[in-house]
């Protein structure tokens, strides 16, 4: 969901004269999507913006504690999609039937000090049980990963889903829409344009060095010097951290990255409806460098990934940039790997 559609949703939906009429209006296909993690800092927000999603038919909450209030609360709305919560693990099953994207902000954020690598104790273990239940219960579905570290749970997916014979590379994305969501707001703010009118693409992964904005590919360009591309490159690796930091012990990024998994969501389902040139970077099953995943530009359609696109010219810093990140992403992309196939 765009900033504008957004914006035009909400005035619709906060008119007097808004009716529910008006968003079926759009003959939209059905669609049903389940938010896992729904009463968490991430999920509630999330759900919100998924209920003004006009797109959306059937919207499923799924947590292990708060799910009844969130969904209570949200179904009051005046959109068209229905509201159901689901509040404990045997739910899981029916949370997740004919799930057409299922969004994955299950488990614990960070704390100042930590890295995304230091959540994978706990986090691995909800991604792999939760992935379980989605190769059990919707193996078609698009699967929108938020849950940290991307870099591995990506992988943990990716593995669970090929242990149960129903692996499709199209169907796995890891959501990395923060990093150009921030990208964007940093370049905007130095270059002094418009952020609406900003495209900035980031690649690589959603951990420190592994996210790698191109700015040398920035639009609408600006004549900026190599520190301002240093510092703006700097500040969207560590845009997390600075969230983290300020939150101080509360958490880390929600607000914004409920804004991010909703502009994804929505560009996953205009893809699946047949829209066309649907374009988004995200951490995917990738042959763009010698990494088995990578994230980049990728074109959404009907079956989720239709075209993994290349990343285009980069400046030597860019080129630096990628070289220093393959390390660590290669070792988080193991470590994922290795965790599910030790198990
Ligand atoms: N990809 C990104 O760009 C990005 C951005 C921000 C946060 N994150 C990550 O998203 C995750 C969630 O962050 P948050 O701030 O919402 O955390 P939170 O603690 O506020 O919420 C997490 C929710 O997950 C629920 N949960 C735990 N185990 C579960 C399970 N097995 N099944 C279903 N729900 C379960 C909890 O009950 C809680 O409601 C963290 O791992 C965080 O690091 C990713
Ligand atoms: O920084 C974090 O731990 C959360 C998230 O990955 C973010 O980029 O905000």
């Amino acid at each position: 969901m765009k900033a504008a559609l957004l914006t035009s949703v909400l005035r619709r939906s906060t008119a007097a004269s808004t009716s529910v009429r008006a968003f079926t209006s759009e003959a939209a296909p059905e669609r049903k999507v389940a938010i896992l993690g729904a009463a968490g800092g991430i999920g509630q927000p999330l759900s919100l913006l998924m209920k003004l999603n006009p797109l959306v038919s059937r919207l499923a909450l799924y947590d292990i504690a708060g799910t009844p209030g969130v969904a209570a609360d949200v179904s009051h709305i005046n959109t068209r999609s229905e509201v159901k919560g689901y509040a404990a693990e045997e739910q899981l099953g029916e949370a997740l039937e004919g799930s057409d994207i299922v969004i994955i902000p299950a488990g614990v954020p960070r704390k100042p000090g930590m890295t995304r690598d230091d959540l994978f104790k706990i986090n691995a273990g909800i991604v792999k049980s939760l992935c379980e239940a989605i190769a059990k219960y919707c193996p078609n579905a698009l699967v929108n990963m938020i849950s940290n570290p991307v870099n591995s749970t990506v992988p943990i997916a990716a593995e669970v889903f090929k242990s149960k014979g129903v692996y499709d590379e199209r169907k796995l994305f890891g959501v990395t829409t923060l990093d150009v969501v921030r990208a964007k707001t940093f370049y905007a703010g130095k270059a002094k344009v418009n952020v609406a009118d900003v495209n900035v693409p980031v690649i690589g992964g959603h951990a420190g060095i592994t996210i790698l904005p191109l700015l040398s590919q920035a639009t609408p360009k600006a004549n900026l010097s190599d520190e301002d591309i240093k510092a703006l490159t700097k500040r969207t690796q560590d845009g997390g951290t600075e969230v983290v930091e300020a939150k101080a012990g509360k958490g880390s990024a929600t607000l914004s990255m409920a804004y991010a998994g909703a502009v994804f969501a929505d560009a996953c389902l205009k893809g699946l409806n047949g829209a066309p040139d649907v374009v988004e970077c995200s951490f995917v099953q990738s042959t763009v460098t010698e990494l088995p995943f990578f994230a980049s530009k990728v074109r959404l359609g009907k079956n989720g990934v239709e075209e993994v696109l290349g990343l285009g010219p980069l400046s030597d810093y860019e080129q630096q940039g990628l070289e220093a990140l393959k390390a660590e992403l290669k070792s988080s992309i193991e470590k994922g790997v290795a965790f599910v196939r030790s198990s």
